[in-house]
């Protein structure tokens, strides 16, 4: 396959306190989230000015990928569009279109499956390209990277960093907890043509992840973030919850790892070094919260890889685990789960 753009897709995030309603206006548009948790997240983005940190670590992976990118010989001019925020992806295209792209590769900050991850990213594409109309660039999106060494080996070698701060870590006293972004039940069951991928892959990141950074440490995968009104059912156990099931248990030192994650998100500095962490405190729990890769070297040689595979079928498709990757989605693969009154 012939690229002519490589494409930067995210979710973008506010970039000051004006910003901050309208964005969660944009992210929560027909989406039945009531009205007291979307004041007590704006409440979160508040205690950082108004700022998410994705826009600038977005801003980050570029810089490094156009570096990068040429050192494998992958020469393509780079844009980012996002889904909430500005850049947005209808804009980003509409350049694209006007500076002659055909054909881009793009890279979703996300590892894995299931509507929020990828279904939606795809929608936003799709509906991007509408608006920009017929002479819009062709784009396809690069595979899941759940199980890519890239992203394995930056989660481990951080989960390796955290647990050298305990003050112990006997592996009866000690845990690894891996979290991700919980969603519906609904929306895990229908992520996948089999289901449940979103899920599934989740937990094969934290397998592999706890194997390289820890073998003799047992380790639980748990969910953060919960958002939707309460009558609706989300993947479980929350991560605070967790935290004094296993205090109760005799559990002293926790290694927090959050696999669903690429980057140090807001749903990260906030839902875990701070909430998590005071859970922790108030349980006298020795808590320690791991890395996300970022632009650690390996994370972007990665991301070189995947558009490369793309490139030449007869280049190495790496991966560590067993959960099977794909370059092309199935039709209607991560639907869109049924609103209320929809
Ligand atoms: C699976 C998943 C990922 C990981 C995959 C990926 O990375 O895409 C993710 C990432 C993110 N989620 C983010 C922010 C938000 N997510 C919300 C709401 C929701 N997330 C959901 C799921 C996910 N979300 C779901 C099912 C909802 C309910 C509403 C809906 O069905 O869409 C809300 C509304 C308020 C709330 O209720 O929390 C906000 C503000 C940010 C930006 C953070 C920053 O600024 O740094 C990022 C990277
Ligand atoms: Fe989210």
């Amino acid at each position: 396959m012939e690229y002519d753009a490589f494409l930067l897709v995210s979710f973008g995030g506010p970039e000051g306190p004006d910003d901050v309603i309208p964005f969660l206006e944009n992210v929560t548009r027909g989406r039945g989230i009531p009205a007291e948790r979307l004041a007590e997240v704006a409440e979160h983005y508040r205690h950082f000015g108004g700022v998410s940190p994705i826009n600038a670590q977005n801003r980050e992976l570029l810089a490094a990928l156009a570096e990068e990118l040429p050192r494998a010989g992958i020469d393509l001019p780079l844009y980012w569009g996002n889904r909430n925020w500005e850049p947005y992806l209808s804009k980003t295209v509409a350049q694209m279109r006007d500076d002659g792209v055909r054909r881009a590769i793009a890279f979703v900050t996300s590892a894995y499956g299931s509507y929020s991850a990828c279904g939606q990213y795809l929608e936003d594409i799709a509906r991007a390209r509408a608006e920009v109309g017929p002479d819009a660039p062709h784009i396809d999106k690069l595979r899941h990277f759940h199980d890519h060494p890239g992203f394995v080996l930056p989660h481990a070698d951080a989960v390796k960093a955290a647990l050298d701060t305990l003050p112990d870590r006997t592996p009866e006293r000690t845990r690894l907890v891996f979290t991700a972004h919980s969603i519906p039940t609904s929306m895990d069951a229908t992520s996948g043509p089999d289901g449940r991928r979103y899920s599934t892959q989740v937990r094969e990141t934290a397998r592999l992840v706890g194997g390289l950074a820890a073998l003799e440490l047992a380790w639980d995968l748990v969910w953060q973030s919960r958002s939707g009104p309460p009558q609706v059912p989300w993947l479980e156990p929350d991560v605070n919850d967790h935290l004094e099931a296993l205090a109760a248990d005799g559990v002293r030192n926790v290694v927090v790892s959050p696999v669903g994650f690429i980057s140090d998100h807001l749903e990260v500095i906030w839902d875990l070094d701070n909430e998590a962490a005071e859970t922790a405190r108030k349980l006298g729990l020795n808590f320690a919260r791991a890395a996300t890769p970022d632009t650690d070297p390996r994370f972007v040689s990665m991301v070189c890889d995947l558009v490369r595979e793309r490139i030449d079928p007869a280049a190495p498709r790496a991966a560590l685990g067993c959960v099977p990757t794909w370059d092309v989605c199935p039709r209607d693969c991560c639907p869109a789960p049924r609103r209320a009154g929809s």
